[in-house]
């Protein structure tokens, strides 16, 4: 397949979902792409597609700007050195995988090899060590779906600098852009005609891993994220009665606010669909059984290993789970009572909607207190200088969690570049102080109604916790002292000064 003459400038392997798109959104910025997959059906889609968006929508340009190899080799031969290739292949052993394979394709040590997949963050760290003799692992999480691919993703590289040296230039071009003076994004969705303008969704997170891990954060706030709105659907749609259609209609008006973001655009759009099947709303014939493939799960057991609370993110991790039990669910169904009477009838809807959509943006923002707040704590506890203002400013566009609000932690991180919990920034304390008692309504009608909203609920006892100044932790270790002897820290004493009680004879206090 492969005109030898021609050197290209970048190599993508894996054509998948993400590859493909990213592979177009590259040629579509004047950088020529060598493309691979081990499925030869995909590296034929994707020529004919490049070659049939070349002749619509380019038609000055004749060459192609894509060429499609049969194997690894042919991928190095075809490319301009110091060769950069784009792997978007599944996390895990097909990482490896090709990196062994392209060593023994003869892949040279100043070419580049970036992980463009959901990868852990602890295996790019491992990885750029193990190939470090072979080539430069580099490392650049990508979130935007197909279409983030296609016109625009956010990018979080991380690694080598000399290799960030050299891909900047490609990865400012691909990436989503937004307008600096409102922060919302510049989108335009044509193929041969990119987005210029603004500011690139892309900016260096830090040494190796660390823009998995922000990634990774990314992820686990999106898993927060979707689990919210899908609680204020339950809430509307079991709780109020009110119809998908409806419910669509409230989020399309929420979007219109300080909830405005994808996730409630496209939320509001899938209530609106009608079954092609059946005519009836498609969410009620989608099998209520959540997917994950793991990133939201990694974020919980992060935020659980270096003790930086995260309740919000592991609910809906957890939410997905009870979802996947869906014979016990209906099992249970039968045989646990709820509230007696359910029926709402006295019940100003209207007002409950309002309150809602204030419990619906406090909860979002404690969840990503939550998240940016292990982003800190881990970073601390790795070395790395993240810098918040900047990563908050490439959520504005191009990933899944893209929002109105980001726009406001930018600012926030701007203002103090060391907050320790976007709770304490002005903006958000204001807000939430004031929503705050809609918010509890919220939970309260809830939990009385038998509805179950975790993420919402757990996001209000993360606000509560945070904002109370004594904790009943006190007792926790008495408890501790008094069956462990794990000793305690008095309240009149320095800090770091342990005390134990001899509970089980004379009571007597001992300075450890
Ligand atoms: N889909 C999304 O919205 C997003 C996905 N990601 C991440 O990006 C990565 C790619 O995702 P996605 O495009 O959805 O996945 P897909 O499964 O659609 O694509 C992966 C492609 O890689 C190919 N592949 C696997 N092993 C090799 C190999 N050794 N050599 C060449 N090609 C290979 C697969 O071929 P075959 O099918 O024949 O095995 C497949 O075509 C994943 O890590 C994913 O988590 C990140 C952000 C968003
Ligand atoms: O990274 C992504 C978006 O940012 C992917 O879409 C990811 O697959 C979503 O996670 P899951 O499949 O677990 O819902």
């Amino acid at each position: 397949m492969n005109n030898q003459n021609q050197l290209y400038d970048i190599g993508v392997i894996g054509l998948g979902v993400m590859g493909k798109n990213l592979a177009l959104n590259i040629v579509d910025n004047q950088y020529r792409v060598a493309a691979f997959d081990l499925d030869e059906h995909k590296v034929k889609d994707t020529v004919r597609q490049e070659e049939l968006e070349r002749k619509q929508y380019l038609k000055q340009h004749r060459q192609p700007r894509l060429v499609g190899c049969n194997n690894l080799s042919e991928v190095l031969s075809s490319l301009e050195k110091p060769r950069i290739l784009l792997l978007s292949v599944p996390a895990g052993g097909p990482v490896d995988g090709v990196c062994q394979a392209l060593i023994e394709a003869g892949i040279e040590r100043d070419d580049i090899v970036i992980d463009t997949g959901n990868s852990l963050w602890t295996d790019t760290v491992e990885r750029e060590q193990r190939y470090s003799k072979d080539f430069l692992f580099f490392s650049c999480a990508v979130s935007g779906g197909e279409v983030g691919a296609r016109f625009g993703p956010s990018l979080m590289p991380s690694g080598s600098l000399t290799a960030w040296n050299r891909i900047e230039p490609i990865w400012q071009a691909i990436a989503a852009k937004v307008d600096a003076s409102t922060g919302l994004p510049i989108e335009r969705f044509e193929p041969g005609n990119p987005v210029k303008e603004g500011e690139p969704c892309t900016t260096y997170i830090g040494p190796a891993g660390s823009g998995h891990y922000v990634k990774m954060v990314h992820n686990g706030i999106e898993y927060a994220d979707m689990q919210l709105i899908c609680e204020a659907y339950h809430l509307l749609s079991q709780g109020l009665g009110l119809s998908a259609s409806e419910v669509a209609d409230v989020f399309a008006k929420w979007n219109q606010g300080s909830l405005n973001s994808y996730l409630m655009e496209i939320s509001a759009d899938v209530l609106k669909q009608a079954d092609p099947l059946t005519g009836a709303p498609l969410v009620e014939m989608i099998l209520d059984k959540a997917g994950q493939k793991g990133t939201g799960l990694w974020t919980a057991v992060s935020s659980l290993q270096i003790g930086c609370p995260a309740p919000t993110i592991a609910e809906a991790v957890y939410a997905r789970a009870v979802s996947t039990q869906k014979s016990q669910r209906q099992q249970l169904s039968q045989l646990l009572a709820g509230p007696a009477d359910n029926s709402d009838a006295e019940l100003d809807k209207q007002a409950f909607i309002d309150q809602l959509e204030n419990a619906l943006y406090c909860a979002k923002v404690s969840c990503y207190a939550q998240g940016f707040q292990l982003m800190a704590m881990q970073a601390k506890e790795q070395g790395w200088q993240l810098d918040f203002a900047e990563i908050a400013k490439i959520w504005r566009a191009g990933c899944i969690i893209r929002a109105t609000f980001l726009q406001s932690i930018t600012q926030a991180y701007q203002q103090d570049s060391g907050l320790e919990n976007l709770l304490m920034a002005d903006v958000f304390a204001k807000a939430l102080s004031d929503k705050q008692g809609n918010w509890r309504i919220a939970v309260s009608h809830a939990v009385m109604s038998g509805v179950p909203a975790p993420c919402i609920s757990s996001a209000l006892a993360y606000y509560d916790s945070y904002r109370s100044e004594v904790l009943p932790a006190s007792l926790l270790q008495g408890q501790r002292d008094y069956f462990g002897a794990h000793t305690f820290e008095r309240t009149d004493k320095p800090a770091g000064e342990k005390y134990h009680l001899n509970w089980s004879s004379d009571r007597k206090l001992h300075k450890v």
